[in-house]
This record gives structure tokens, sequence and C-alpha cells, in this order.
């Protein structure tokens, strides 16, 4: 049992009670807090982030008006600490003073804690039977300890082995002298601390603001960060932005996006990916506003002001009445001129910013002492500019530390650093033979699938001009793109097509029984009832498929999604808050593509940006496409003569596949979406017309349609029979029964 004071953090009450009862074990040997605040700076590219982000930072504040600064790639990482006027600089210090000063810190801390312990002689046994590390420390000098069990005893043994361990060593003379000269001054070591504000870390991410990344960076947004959400104040919210940044392309944004549409982007991502549905949590704002280009701007500062505050407020009117989105938003915004580094408002962020992320939940929370050195290793192979390494190699690190972790503790402590967004480890399938370091080599092994001026052998050539035009990555331009890729990509080209694999990037179109997104079982049986992928498409063979580089369907795309063949009903997915990331699509395609072969019509591969056909056998089609903030699904007979009543079965399967694989992108425990059924009778599915929510038909057996020219109602048993017939059923038992 761990004393009241303890704070276990929310990312360990969700592991399985071995992997809790394995960090509880590891907090008895002692427990620091960790207060280390992602601060992700996120917005239109130009708009000003990196002069923000430079503005925020000590030693970058003086470049930003004499030097142009570059468009970010990427993600930029700043590391930075608190200084004691609390501004913040670069976090350059030495990495071994760094964790001396941990070690020193905790052992002045324990020590602490046991003279007030034994001043008000508490018979609180919870305390004494914490192997601290101060005992654990003072054992090895043969100082009297009150517990020495057999782990301080091998602690001992080691201590005494690694001579060589500096940091630990130089920690343990340093924190032991501070004890000594002062024991008898405890108020004095109170202070001492109080004032080391060093503790508290802040890592800047400045996010590229091209579009191009949008579909990685949603990886990175995550519940324990501060968001900054930057907006150019001298562009009104209905322009539409520049075409020259391939909006619409990559990301799938909507036609002419507009900056509205980029401002509503990243708050809709935010909030989907900060897991406030838990049910536990209720949402604490963490999104800050900032307007740039305040020089810009006419009128007096007063005006300047209140035209920010409407230009936002306008910007939120646009999510409906009762969006959460509002509480995630902090109420003070802030405008600035980032060519003026003294502005007084980036001291005022800064304040700001330390003061929201003290108020959410996972601030202060404890962390196992033991872990300090694990985290010293890993900094120790960044500084040796490793970007991922191997598990193996970080297991063999493990072995040469002070304080062994063991395998099941590593993968703990690996699988919590994950989730505080320090590192990337999927404890899963052969991903978990990996750690990668640094966020941005995701970013990095992601942009080698982005045709730009790579160097293409002359016999590849047509491939890759086929790869630009459909999207297909044949293991031939798979080579040339890992070939022109930097050494720390190619080298991990398994890891890379992995990830990428994972994260739903790129997907390959062969059934692949350890597929890692797992692809329920009934596909293995959709799989063996079609003809095999590789009779029925040879050309795919070893293929990949890089869904966010699909082309727009030709048109007219009502050729596909309505053909005047039999056909069900179109099933629509309708994300809440009028909100869907594009990459949500892109990653059910892939999906999909696991999962069936691609169909050809009209002598093409019916995959497309935003729309794609697939086998379900050799006569039914799967056509799923979407247009903002909807998915739609629809079976399609190419035969005249089946009958879809004989497919119904399948078709609830294909409505499963669809509902789980979105459920399982959003970090959220409920629903994200509400399944509708368009109306049967219309001829040709339009965006957004006719749709009727699935649930409504559990109280109503017909409801009138209010889009088609001659005016009827729907049926319950109309709307349900292909995609939700075991719904009907039930229903009709339960109308029985009543
Ligand atoms: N006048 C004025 N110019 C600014 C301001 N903020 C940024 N700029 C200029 O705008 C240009 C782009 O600024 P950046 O900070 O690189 O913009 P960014 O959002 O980081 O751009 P990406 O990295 O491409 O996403 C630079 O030339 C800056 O000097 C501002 O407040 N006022």
């Amino acid at each position: 049992m761990l004393s009241e004071s303890s704070k276990t953090p929310e990312d360990v009450q969700q592991l399985d009670p071995k992997a809790i009862s394995l960090f509880y074990k590891a907090l008895k040997d002692g427990k620091e807090k960790v207060n280390n605040i992602r601060l992700m700076v996120v917005g239109m590219n130009g708009v000003g982030k990196t002069s923000l982000v430079n503005n925020l930072i000590w030693e970058c504040r003086y470049k930003t008006h004499t030097k142009q600064t570059l468009s970010t790639e990427g993600i930029d990482i700043h590391r930075c600490k608190l200084m004691t006027d609390g501004d913040w600089c670069l976090d350059k210090e030495l990495k071994e003073v760094k964790y001396e000063g941990r070690i020193q810190k905790l052992v002045c801390n324990n020590q602490m804690s046991k003279d007030t312990h034994s001043a008000t002689a508490s018979n609180d046994k919870t305390t004494n039977s914490h192997v601290t590390l101060y005992a654990r420390i003072t054992s090895t000098e043969d100082h009297e300890t009150q517990t020495q069990t057999e782990p301080l005893q091998t602690f001992k043994k080691r201590i005494a082995l690694e001579k060589d361990d500096k940091i630990l060593q130089h920690g343990i003379k340093f924190a032991k002298k501070m004890i000594e000269t002062s024991s008898d001054n405890l108020e004095k070591d109170k202070a001492l601390l109080d004032e080391s504000k060093s503790e508290i870390t802040v890592s800047v991410w400045d996010f590229a603001g091209q579009t191009l990344y949008y579909s990685t960076h949603q990886f990175f947004l995550n519940k324990r960060s501060i968001y900054v959400v930057v907006m150019d104040m001298t562009k009104s919210l209905e322009d539409v932005v520049s075409k020259s940044d391939g909006i619409g392309i990559w990301c799938g944004l909507v036609h002419d996006c507009t900056y509205l549409d980029i401002f509503k982007f990243w708050l809709n991502a935010i909030h989907m990916n900060s897991d406030y549905q838990s049910g536990k949590r209720t949402i604490k704002p963490t999104i800050i506003l900032v307007g740039t280009r305040k020089d810009k701007m006419k009128g007096s500062a007063e005006e300047i002001e209140k035209n920010m505050n409407s230009y936002f407020d306008n910007a939120l009117c646009s999510f409906d009445d009762n969006s959460p989105i509002f509480e995630h938003i902090y109420r003070n915004r802030f405008l600035v001129n980032n060519l003026s580094p003294n502005d007084s408002a980036f001291r005022e962020l800064q304040k700001e910013i330390i003061s929201l992320a003290a108020q959410q939940d996972y601030w202060d929370e404890e962390y196992p002492v033991r872990w300090i050195h694990m985290e010293q290793t890993l900094d120790k192979m960044r500084a040796e500019k490793l970007q991922i390494v191997k598990m193996k190699d970080v297991e063999e690190e493990d072995l040469k530390n002070v304080h062994q972790l063991g395998k099941k503790e590593l993968t703990l402590f690996l699988e919590l650093q994950h989730k505080q967004g320090n590192i990337i480890f999927f404890n899963s399938g052969k991903l978990k033979d990996f750690v990668v370091l640094a966020p941005q080599w995701i970013i990095e092994a992601f942009k080698c699938f982005i045709p730009h001026n790579q160097k293409i052998e002359a016999t590849v050539l047509k491939d890759w001009e086929e790869y630009k035009k459909h999207a297909i990555l044949k293991p031939n331009v798979l080579r040339e793109v890992m070939k022109n890729s930097p050494p720390y990509i190619h080298e991990y080209e398994d890891a890379v097509i992995r990830y990428m694999e994972y994260l739903n990037v790129i997907a390959q179109p062969l059934p692949n029984a350890d597929a890692i997104t797992g692809i329920p079982n009934q596909h293995v049986r959709v799989r063996e009832e079609t003809s095999g992928l590789y009779d029925y498409n040879p050309k795919m063979f070893n293929c990949h498929i890089v869904p966010c580089l699909l082309s727009r369907a030709p048109s007219p795309i009502d050729s596909f999604t309505s053909p005047d063949k039999p056909r069900t009903p179109v099933l629509a997915f309708v994300f809440c808050g009028k909100f869907m990331p594009p990459s949500f699509f892109h990653r059910l395609v892939a999906v999909c593509i696991r999962a069936w072969p691609i169909s050809q019509e009209r002598d093409q591969y019916c995959l497309f940006n935003g729309l794609a056909i697939f086998d379900l056998n050799p006569i039914y089609t799967l056509r799923i496409w979407y247009m903002d903030y909807i998915i739609y699904a629809r079976i399609v007979c190419c035969s005249e003569n089946a009958k879809l009543d004989n497919f119904v079965l399948r078709i609830q399967e294909v409505r499963h596949t669809l509902e789980n694989s979105l459920q399982d992108f959003v970090h959220q425990s409920s629903p994200v979406f509400d399944e509708y059924i368009q109306c049967p009778e219309m001829k040709v599915s339009l965006h957004n017309k006719g749709l009727f929510r699935v649930k409504q038909f559990n109280y109503e057996t017909e409801i009138s349609c209010p889009v088609c020219s001659i005016p009827h109602t729907v049926k319950r048993s109309d709307a349900m029979q292909h995609w939700f017939n075991e719904m009907l059923d039930q229903n009709e038992t339960d109308v029985e029964i009543n």
C-alpha cells in the first residue's frame, strides 16, 4: 500500500492489474513528482508559430526579427526549463548534472520526510516500509538503516561494483553533504528545494503548418498537452487558403478550404484526441488562442484588442451551441507582434501556460525513482543522435544500469513514456522490437513516401510514375524510396514499413494473417470465398497503397456511388461535432484494402482520394466515400439476377468491420459518430440529405422524407433491411412481446 498522498498516474490506472502491481512495487523504492509540460503550437503555415516559439525561449528571442524563419518541416521540439525569474531557456544543462540534481532532491526530500516522520513519532508503518532511495544510498556507506531488505543488499553490492557510475556517486556525495550541513535546519532545506524550479520542464512542439503533415500530426496530440492555436489576424476567416499548399490533396480538407476550416480542424483534432469522454474526466481548458501580426492591425490598442476578440468569437460561434469544444478553450486570449520580442504578452503567455498545466490532472503525478536511470539511458542515446533503436539494445543498456529494471518493468516504463509523449513505443506485434526516441523520426519516415525531388533509377521510372498517379507502391519503388532516404530511415526499413502500416499511412492489399491492425476473422472467410487476390489482382503482389496520396475520382462521382444496379441504401457514419479528420477515411481505406481486393471499373483501380470500391465477392462490391464529416457506405450487386437479400449476413459483417475500425481510430471510449440510413428512394446519393437516424427507427415504424420531390415515408423495414437486419429482427421480436 502507498501513502495517501501518492498520486497514481491516470495512465497507470488504465493498465492491467499485473502492470499496476509492478508499478506500485517500483514505487516502493522511492518516487518523484514529474512535471513535464508538453506545449503544442499549431496553426496554418506562415501564421507565425516558429516566431512565437522563438519569442518564448530566451536564447531564440532575438533571432526572430533579425532573421527570416525557415518553414518548419515536420515538428521541431525544444526542451526548455524555467529560469528563476520564470522565463524559459533551452535545457542545455549537461544531462549528467540534471540527473544528479534529481537524485539530490530526492535524497533530501526523503531525509526531510524521515525527520518529520520521527519528530511526530508516527506509527504509520507504511512510511517505514518504504525502502527509500535514501535508505538504499546511506546503507551503501554503512549508515544505520531501518530496513535492510534483500534488494537493498543487492543494490549495495551493485553500487560497490559500479564505482564508475559518476552521476549516482556524485549525486549521493552531494546529497549527503547537503543533509549533513542542513539537518539542523529543515526550513533551509525546504527553501533550497522550493527555489529550484528545475523540476518543471517545457517541451515546446512547433508543428509544421503545411497540411501535407496533417495526417501524421494527429498521432502526437494527446490529453497530456497544452495547446496554443495560432491565427493570423490579418487573414479573414472566410479567406480561402492558397492552393499552393496542397490543401485538399494531401489531407483531404474540404475544397476551397478557408482559414476558419483550418481553425476548426485543429480544435476538433485536439478534442478528438483528448479522451475527454472516458467518463472519469471532465474537460479542463487546455487550448490558448493566440493572434499574430498585431503590428499590422489598424486602430487604437483598445480597438485592436476588441477586433482580436471578435475574430475568435466569430470563429468559435461556427461550432454547434452545445459543442464540447468550448470547454477546451482557455478564457484569456493573446495578441502578439512577433517582431517585437520585448512585448510583455510573451511573458504573460509563459505564465498562463505554466498555471494552466498546473491545473491538469496529470500535474504532480508520481513515478518511480528507479526509472531515472533508464530515462537517462534514453537521453544518452538521443545525445548520440539516435532517433530509433532496437528493443534489444535498450535491454542491453538496462543491464549496464545500477538499477536494472528487467524486461517486464522496462516494458512498463516504455509504455508510460509513450503515453507521456516522450517516445513512441507500441507493445504489440513486431513493433515492440523498436523504440522511437524522437517523434520526428515518424514524420521523416512518412516524408519518404511523399514524392518530391527523389532521384529515380531509369528502370523504375515507369512504376514511379504509376506510384505518383495511383499511389501504388511496388517493391522496386519502395526500394528506391528507401535508397533516397537518410541512413536512420533506410537502416530501419523494416520498422518504417511496420510503423506506417500500424498508423495506416500505407496498407498492403494482401491477405495478411498477422495483420497488426487486427482484421476481424470474418474477412479471412471473405477472402477464402473470393478468388485469391494473387490470381485476381496479380499486379498488386507485394505492393503497398499510400491512401493519402490518392488522386480525386473522375466525375461524375454519382456513377460510382449510385450506379443503376441492385444496391443497398446508403449507410452514413455522421461524426459528432461535425468533424472527422480526413485521415480517418484514409485509415478506413487501409483497413478495407487489407480485407478485400480493390475493384476495377472503367479499366482502372477504383481507389481515389475520398472514394474506394472493393470486391466483397465476384458480384458484390462495397463502395465507401466521404464528404466533410460524413463517411458513406453502400453495397452494390453487379448482377441483375442476384438478390441482395441473400447477402444480408455478409452486409451485417461489413457494417461491423466499418463500425469497429472507425471506433478504434478514435482515442475515446464513447461513440463519436452516429449511424444514419439515407432515404432508399433517393436515386442519386446527395451529401447530407435525406438521412434518417437509425436509432429513431427504434421508436418509429415510418418517418416522412423531407427531401424527395414526391412526398413519401421511409418504413423501418425498408431502411434497416440490409445494413441493420439483425436489429430489425430484434425490433420485431420486441414489438411482438409488447
Ligand atoms: N509583421 C509580422 N510578421 C510576422 C509575425 N509573426 C510572424 N511573422 C513573419 O511571418 C513569416 C512566417 O513566420 P513563421 O514564424 O515562420 O511562421 P510559421 O507559422 O512557423 O510557418 P511554418 O513553419 O511554415 O508553419 C516570417 O517572415 C515572420 O517574420 C507578426 O506578428 N508580425
